[in-house]
């Protein structure tokens, strides 16, 4: 396997500079829905350049993998055109290969088999391959391992032969998709700073890589450049490049200014409400005003789970910094997503330069006792919950109670039956805590809840 350092053995051409692998002109993608066409990805426009590392980031469902296996050729786009060195896909693109978040091994090969594989579909000869296999095995930190089976490895050895597998093809783009999310907190930590000096040193046998990842610091610490998907469907929100010399130091304000302005767009629920921040280059399109059952699903946050969440930013003082509070609890900033984005859409919260700030009206749920804080929830959600508020209009103009068949019918014309599932699950939870519904898990009925009824 070639290990090819820059000419001058020291720098990367700059990613401006480097010519372009692949690229991705006004890319939709739809899939069959639980009752219609879907559309997941929307107009996508992306160049991967030689000499860089990108960043797909986005919340879940928002079609990173998509985009991804679309880059990859694995699966047509259903318009627009991906070309690899100006050449338009028609199938597999020759120029990737990948690395997944399950390791994808063959549990009946060894190491060696393994990582031969890619190898033999390309027709090259046993003995080519075996040395090839070899040296990518010796690079990604394998050796020893030849014979074993992935049975005997632990999860960090066996995503090295994942790496391997995919570096052994010297594909000219190397694509992963949450390749350390399987992992546990130390061994990702330990696997991307190994792949991040290989990459530094130019021994990397691969000319750019794409990264699928939800988690913010994981985008910034190994990115040139972070590109954040909006969801539903999938566009181009935002670009934010990373002039950070590396090691990257996660530590150090200049990581923190990033993390908090990727945060702040993630955070706006669509709307381009963020000022201009440091390294951002672009935004996307903006959300309508009007929510709707379609535009604004609800986020997978329980009742406990965002009063938590307000309870600690209010003993906070009313603000924390996302960031710190993340690492106060222990968890990945993108952890909390979904609490922030619920306290935003009741209009409990927003989110300021990566600060999360209480409103007023948060300010007075998170400090209320059991029943006043349930009417402020109540009021917030029949303002701010679509669903919520369709499921209580329905009972209100019915006389009895009603299935919850009649909502999944209608929240199948725009979402997936796993998401309908999902929203139902949020819906019920809310409007039960709101005290505006009751729900009966037997015959799946809502009934109007006797307070809200009078
Ligand atoms: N083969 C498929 N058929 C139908 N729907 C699909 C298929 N693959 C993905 N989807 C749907 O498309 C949407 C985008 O999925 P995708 O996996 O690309 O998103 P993602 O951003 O990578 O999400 P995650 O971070 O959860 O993996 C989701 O709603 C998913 O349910």
């Amino acid at each position: 396997m070639a290990t090819s350092p820059a000419a001058d053995g020291t720098a990367r051409p700059r990613p401006a500079d480097g010519e372009v692998l692949l690229a991705a002109e006004a890319v939709t993608k739809t899939y069959a829905g639980a009752d219609a066409e879907l559309p997941v990805l929307a107009g996508i426009d992306l160049e991967i350049r030689a000499g860089e590392i990108v960043a797909l980031l986005g919340r879940s469902g928002s079609g990173k993998s998509t985009l991804l296996r679309c880059l990859a050729g694995l699966i047509p786009a259903s318009s627009g055109t991906v070309a690899y060195r100006g050449k338009p896909l028609d199938g597999a693109n020759p120029g990737t290969a990948m690395v997944f978040q399950t390791f994808a091994l063959l549990p009946w090969l060894t190491v060696q088999q393994n990582v031969e594989l890619g190898l033999e579909a390309r027709g090259v000869p046993a003995r080519e391959r075996a040395e090839a296999a070899l040296q990518a095995i010796d690079l990604i930190g394998l050796d020893g391992f030849e014979s074993a089976y992935p049975k005997e490895l632990s999860g960090g050895m066996r995503q090295r032969v994942g790496f391997a597998r995919a570096l052994v093809v010297e594909p000219d783009v190397l694509m992963m998709d949450e390749p350390f999310s399987a992992l546990d907190v130390l061994t990702a930590e330990n696997l991307r700073g190994e792949l991040m000096e290989l990459w530094e040193s130019g021994q990397f046998p691969t000319r750019a890589v794409v990264l699928v990842t939800h988690n913010i610091e994981e985008a910034v610490l190994m990115a040139d450049r972070v590109v954040l998907l909006g969801s539903r469907p999938g566009t181009l929100r935002a670009t934010f490049d990373v002039p950070l010399e590396r090691p990257r130091d996660r530590n150090s304000p200049a990581f923190d200014a990033l993390i908090d302005a990727v945060y702040q767009v993630m955070t706006g629920r669509e709307k381009d409400t963020a000022p201009h921040l440091p390294g951002r280059t672009a935004a996307g399109p903006t959300e309508p005003d009007r929510r709707t059952l379609a535009n604004t699903p609800l986020p997978r946050a329980s009742v406990d789970g965002l009063s938590g969440l307000a309870e600690i930013v209010a003993q906070h003082g009313d603000h924390c910094d996302l960031a710190d509070l993340a690492e106060e609890l222990g968890l990945e900033v993108d952890d909390l997503l979904p609490q922030v984005d619920a306290l935003d859409l009741l209009g409990f919260s927003f989110v300021r330069e990566g600060d999360l700030l209480l409103t007023p009206r948060g300010t007075a749920f998170a400090r209320a006792d059991v029943q006043e804080s349930k009417r402020i929830f109540a009021d917030a959600v029949l303002e701010a919950a679509p669903l919520v508020r369709l499921v209580v209009t329905t009972l209100r103009r019915t006389a009895g109670p009603v299935r919850a068949g009649f909502f999944r019918d209608l929240l199948a014309h725009h979402y997936t039956s796993e998401q309908v599932t999902e929203q139902l699950e949020t819906a019920t939870d809310w409007g039960r805590y709101a005290e505006l519904y009751a729900y009966d898990a037997g015959p799946e009925e809502y009934a109007l809840d006797e307070a809200a009824a009078s």
